[in-house]
């Protein structure tokens, strides 16, 4: 379980909220909601660990994520809102690269078989420098075919530029993984079809 405790966020000398408790169980979907700009990015970092809160803390299954930060990132899988792709490499390479760098065993088959079920079969061994920006979010998001074993998903803008059906696919992708036990944040400014709706943090309801 991951739970958030009385977390405030600065950012140059700019305070964005404060105040901001959340609790993320087995089974749960929570959408952070917000305009541009009011910290969606921001308390992502946070909760993956990766920026530092102004105060408050955070904690993986009781435990503070600063200190058992392993344990935390080996159960968490975290997509930034813009694709981190090196355009000379394929999306089959890009993909084997963000997985090993995750510290995970890379299966070339089961890499080939998540592109596939992402759509992109027929990019497989193209530059990813001539991908759509459609294409280039799906190489990401074949990430969560391969490692549905990490229990928490943190996805900024997943649905940024997919087209319906893909949007539709990636929404029942989510509520399986949580169907299965596991966990998922995102944001997104758009709907999406999700059959239950998502728990929602308003991020304008603990803005400074
Ligand atoms: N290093 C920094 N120094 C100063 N300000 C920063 C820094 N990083 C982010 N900010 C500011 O913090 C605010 C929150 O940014 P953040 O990316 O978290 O917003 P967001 O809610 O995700 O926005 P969007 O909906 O546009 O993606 C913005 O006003 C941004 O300019």
């Amino acid at each position: 379980m991951l739970y958030a405790n009385d977390l405030a966020c600065v950012k140059g000398d700019r305070p964005l909220f404060r105040g901001l408790s959340l609790r993320v169980a087995p089974g749960d979907l929570l959408r952070v909601a917000g305009p541009n700009g009011y910290g969606k990015t921001s308390l992502l970092r946070i909760l993956c660990g990766l920026a530092m809160p102004e105060s408050g803390e955070i904690l993986w299954n009781d435990v503070p994520i600063n200190r058992d930060r392993e344990s935390y990132h080996r159960s968490l899988l975290y997509l930034g809102h813009a694709p981190a792709l090196n355009d000379l490499l394929s999306p089959l390479e890009n993909l084997r690269f963000a997985c090993s760098s995750g510290g995970d065993k890379v299966d070339e088959d089961a890499c080939i078989d998540a592109l596939v079920r992402i759509g992109l079969a027929q990019q497989l061994d193209l530059p990813a420098r001539v991908l759509s920006q459609g294409q280039r979010r799906r190489v990401g998001l074949a990430r969560l075919f391969l490692e549905a074993d990490r229990k928490l998903w943190i996805l900024d803008e997943p649905f940024t530029a997919l087209d319906v059906a893909a949007v539709a696919d990636l929404t029942s992708t989510l509520s399986e993984h949580c169907a299965a036990g596991g966990m998922v944040v995102l944001t997104t400014h758009q709907d999406a079809p999700f059959a239950k709706a998502p728990t929602v943090l308003d991020l304008a309801e603990v803005a400074c």
